[in-house]
C-alpha cells in the first residue's frame, strides 16, 4: 500500500457527529459556538423568521409563450437581485431521479463508520468523507458528516473515492449530475437574459464548466442551540443546486436584510443560489448571499448540494456591460482556479473568501 501524505496541518481530532449521536455522549466542546455565533432557531412561535424565497417555474422559461417567459425572467432578475437565492419547480428533472438520489445518499451516510472510513477526506481537502475546511485545532466544528466528489470534468474525479456501497451509487450520482449540469447551463442562459446580455455568453465563457457534488448529513443534536450543522459562507461556485431530502428538518438559513431567515423548501422543488463567480461577472449586481445549517433536536436532515463553477483555465473579472461611471469596478480579474485553490483552503467565514477579488475603495461594501 502507498504511504499516506503527512499533513502538514495540526487539525486535531475530528468527532464523526453520527458516532456521537450513537454513543450520546456529551457535545464536545468544539461543537460548541461562542454566544456570537450560536443560531436562533425556528420554533412554532417564531415561523416569522421562515422566509418565503422567489419561486421559479422553469417550464415557463423554457416552454412558456413570450409573454410567460418574459414575466418569468422578470421574476428571475428580482430573485438574483434580491435574494440571490431561489426555489425552481417544474425544472423538468424527473421526481424518480431526485428519489434516487436521496436514497443513494441516505444509505451511504447510514453504511457502519468503518464503511464510510474507506474513502476518507484528507486534512485540508475537500473530497471524500470527513469534514472540509477544517485548518487548525481550535476551529470550531460543524454538526455535520459530508461527502464530496469532483465530478466533472473527469479529471477532478478520484476514482478511491466513488463508493462501491450502496449499489448503484456512482451510476446514480453520474445520471443526477447529468441532469443538473443541463438545469445549469439553462439557468445560465436565462441568468444572461436578464442581464441583457447578447447570446449564451456565460455558458460560452465557462469553458467546460467544473462541477461537483457534495451529500451533507445532520443527525438530530441534543443542543441544536450551541452548534451550527454548516458555518456561514457564500459559495465560490456560480450557481449552487441544493436538494433536500423529503421529510427533513428546517435547516437552510440566509442572511437576509442582516437577519437569519429560515428557508422553508418546497417538496420537489430545487434551491438554487447564486455564487461568488456570478457575484464578480455581474459586478456585484447579482450577490452570493451568505447563508448556514442549523440542526434540530429530533430529526436528521440531508442536503445535495451541486456546485457549478467555470473551468479552471477561465480568466475572470466583471463584465464590461456592468461596469460605468455610475458602478465602477469592483473585482480585479482572476483565474478560477486560483480563485479554487483560495476557496478550498481557507475556513469557511462569511462572505470573506471573496475578499480575495475586491478592489478596496473607501466606500466599498
Ligand atoms: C461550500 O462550498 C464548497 O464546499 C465547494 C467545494 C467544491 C469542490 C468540491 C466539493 C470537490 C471538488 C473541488 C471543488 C472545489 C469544486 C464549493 O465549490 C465552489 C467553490 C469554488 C471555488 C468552485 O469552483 O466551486
Ligand atoms: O445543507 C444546507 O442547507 C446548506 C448546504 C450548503 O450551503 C453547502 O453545502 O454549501
Ligand atoms: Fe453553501
Amino acid at each position: 500500500m502507498a504511504p499516506v501524505p503527512i499533513s502538514p496541518l495540526k487539525i486535531g481530532h475530528i468527532d464523526d457527529v453520527q458516532e456521537l449521536r450513537k454513543s450520546k455522549s456529551k457535545i464536545p466542546e468544539r461543537f460548541l459556538r461562542d454566544i456570537t455565533e450560536r443560531p436562533t432557531l425556528v420554533t412554532p412561535e417564531s415561523s416569522s423568521s421562515l422566509s418565503d424565497i422567489p419561486i421559479i417555474d422553469f417550464s415557463k422559461l423554457s416552454k412558456g409563450n413570450k409573454d410567460e417567459l418574459v414575466s418569468e425572467l422578470v421574476r428571475l432578475l428580482t430573485a438574483c437581485e434580491e435574494w440571490g437565492f431561489f426555489q425552481v419547480i417544474n425544472h423538468g428533472i424527473e421526481l424518480s431521479l431526485l428519489d434516487k438520489m436521496e436514497k443513494v445518499a441516505k444509505e451511504f451516510f447510514m453504511l457502519p463508520f468503518a464503511e464510510k472510513q474507506k474513502y476518507p477526506m484528507a486534512p485540508g481537502t475537500v473530497q471524500g468523507y470527513g469534514q472540509a475546511f477544517v485548518f487548525s485545532e481550535d476551529q470550531k466544528l460543524d454538526w455535520c458528516n459530508m461527502f464530496a466528489l469532483g465530478v466533472e470534468p473527469k479529471f477532478m474525479r478520484n476514482p478511491k473515492l466513488w463508493p462501491t456501497k450502496p449499489e448503484n451509487f456512482s451510476e446514480t450520482v453520474e445520471a443526477y449530475s447529468s441532469e443538473v449540469r443541463k438545469l445549469c447551463q439553462s439557468l445560465l442562459k436565462y441568468i444572461g437574459m436578464t442581464l441583457g446580455l447578447k447570446g449564451d455568453v456565460l455558458n460560452e465563457m465557462f469553458g467546460v464548466a467544473v462541477q461537483a457534488v457534495r451529500m451533507n448529513y445532520y443527525p438530530p443534536c441534543s443542543r441544536p442551540d450551541l452548534v451550527l450543522g454548516l458555518s456561514p459562507h457564500s459559495d465560490g461556485s456560480a450557481l449552487t443546486v441544493l436538494q433536500e431530502r423529503k421529510g427533513s428538518s428546517i435547516g437552510l438559513q440566509i442572511l437576509k436584510d442582516n437577519r437569519w431567515v429560515s428557508v422553508q423548501p418546497i417538496p420537489n422543488a430545487l434551491v438554487i443560489n447564486i455564487g461568488d463567480t456570478i457575484e464578480v461577472l455581474t459586478n456585484g449586481k447579482y450577490k452570493s448571499v451568505e447563508h448556514r445549517a442549523v440542526t434540530h433536536k429530533h430529526k436528521d436532515r440531508l442536503s445535495i448540494v451541486t456546485f457549478y463553477a467555470p473551468s479552471y483555465e477561465i480568466e475572470l473579472g466583471p463584465m464590461p456591460e456592468l461596469v460605468d461611471e455610475n458602478n465602477t469596478c469592483k473585482f480585479r480579474r482572476y483565474n478560477h482556479g486560483e480563485y479554487s485553490k483560495h476557496y478550498v483552503t481557507n475556513k469557511l467565514q462569511g462572505k470573506k473568501t471573496l475578499e480575495f477579488a475586491k478592489i478596496q475603495t473607501n466606500n466599498s461594501n
